[in-house]
């Protein structure tokens, strides 16, 4: 982030990575229960622009400010604006309800409650996340469209907060747009690395929001969430991140959904097993990434793979395509772990490879791996894991007297 100064119109920009899921996917909704996540080297980035002298000039009264964001390859996000009764509102209704707005919105609601002037400006939005002809990669672009937003604007209204009040914003943000996920892709984006994160309850925050300004929110303990850090795929780790895309997009709003859904008639003891089972697998996976031990990460990732199969199976819902199980298994049968990443459905797969002494065998492993997914049609994605973006405590011994956000 940074200023850049051309007579007198000003520029801010923020970026905010792409995520994927290593395990812990759907326990993770519920509150309190962990997954792992981390960020990739790709980026997605906001700019904003104050506006020069004429009409919509940040120079100009509240209610004559105008501005248009831009998103690259989203016509749906697009829009010009102007201000009614001072809240930033697009000139034509949108078709869906959108991050990118709901993210401006935020921080300039948190702007005005801190007595801060609003001001006019242009959002253009780049991503590395999208293909740039639309393919969907399952890379988490809406939560780091929401997290680039809330970061750029806070720079660019000159607001400071930490980086667990940022992330609370996003997730405000977020659920104005949409209420049904974790909120681990917004803590992926925003915080790097690799993470392990426990959502926070997301009706104990629904039922704040009526009666707390965001000020109040967003410093205070929220139930539930947890955020720390993972020492693993650091610059010196033996573990590589590998991940093949199947080239079909899926929902995860709606993978969700039919989860909820076919968990809730009659299964709920089976599916407090799953969550007990999954927090016990993250836990160990969590312990065997940071320990760097090939043997215990591939029993943890199988046995992710296999609760996730038995929740598939639990509630009728399609996780593990034929597309990702081929990624899987031709992963498997080549010495990596392997697993679906995130909701499944499509999207993508990852499999993790260790070398036994820094750039020995790892090499030619994924290359074969990388060949194998080719013939069978699955994209290899050229990623690694991104580096730590903000700091975290460490996981570790001890780490749930610790929890950051318990009461
Ligand atoms: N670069 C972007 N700019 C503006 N809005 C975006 C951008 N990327 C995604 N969105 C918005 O986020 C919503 C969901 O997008 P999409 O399904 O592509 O991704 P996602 O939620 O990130 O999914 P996944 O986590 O599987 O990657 C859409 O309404 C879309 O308009
Ligand atoms: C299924 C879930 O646990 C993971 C979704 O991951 P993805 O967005 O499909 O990569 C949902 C969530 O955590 O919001």
């Amino acid at each position: 982030m940074g200023w850049k100064m051309n007579e007198a119109v000003e520029t801010v920009q923020a970026q905010a990575a792409g995520k994927l899921y290593l395990a812990g996917e759907y326990a993770v909704v519920e509150p309190g229960h962990p997954a792992i996540l981390v960020a990739v080297n790709r980026t997605l980035t906001t700019q904003v622009t104050g506006r020069a002298a004429g009409e919509g000039s940040q120079e100009q009264p509240v209610d004559a400010q105008r501005g248009r964001i831009e998103s690259e390859g989203h016509p749906e996000a697009s829009m010009s604006w102007h201000r009614e009764d001072g809240k930033l509102t697009p000139d034509t209704q949108l078709g869906e309800p959108s991050y990118l707005l709901a993210a401006a919105q935020s921080v300039e609601e948190l702007a005005v409650e801190r007595g801060l002037a609003l001001r006019s400006y242009d959002i253009a939005v780049s991503s590395q996340l999208d293909s740039g002809s639309g393919k969907k990669y399952g890379l988490g672009s809406s939560a780091a469209v929401a997290v680039a937003t809330v970061r750029a604007l806070l720079d660019w209204y000159g607001l400071q907060l930490s980086p667990l009040e940022t992330y609370k914003l996003a997730y405000l943000a977020t659920g104005r747009a949409q209420s049904l996920g974790s909120g681990g892709d917004l803590a992926a984006s925003l915080f790097g690395g690799c993470i392990r994160f426990c959502s926070p309850d997301r009706s104990w925050v629904r039922a704040q929001v009526g009666s707390s300004s965001l000020s109040q929110l967003i410093t205070q303990p929220w139930p539930g969430l947890q955020i720390h850090r993972l020492d693993a795929f650091g610059p010196d780790s033996l573990l590589h991140l590998f991940v093949g895309w199947t080239g079909s997009p899926a929902s995860t709003p709606s993978l969700v959904a039919s989860v909820k859904q076919g968990s809730a008639d009659g299964k709920s003891q089976s599916y407090e097993r799953f969550l007990a089972a999954s927090d016990a697998c993250v836990d160990a996976l969590a312990q065997s990434l940071e320990a760097g031990q090939p043997g215990a990460i591939g029993e943890h990732v199988a046995q992710a793979r296999s609760l996730l199969r038995g929740l598939s199976a639990l509630t009728d819902t399609d996780i593990e395509t034929p597309a990702l199980r081929t990624l899987v298994e031709s992963a498997l049968i080549r010495g990596a772990a392997a697993k679906s990443s995130g909701a499944g459905g499509g999207d993508c797969g990852i499999a993790i490879v260790c070398d036994k002494q820094p750039q020995s065998r790892a090499i030619g492993q994924m290359s074969a791996i990388a060949a194998a997914w080719s013939r069978a049609g699955i994209e290899p994605l050229p990623l690694t894991v991104g580096p730590p973006l903000a700091a975290l405590e460490p996981w570790g011994v001890g780490c749930a007297a610790t929890a950051q956000e318990e009461e």
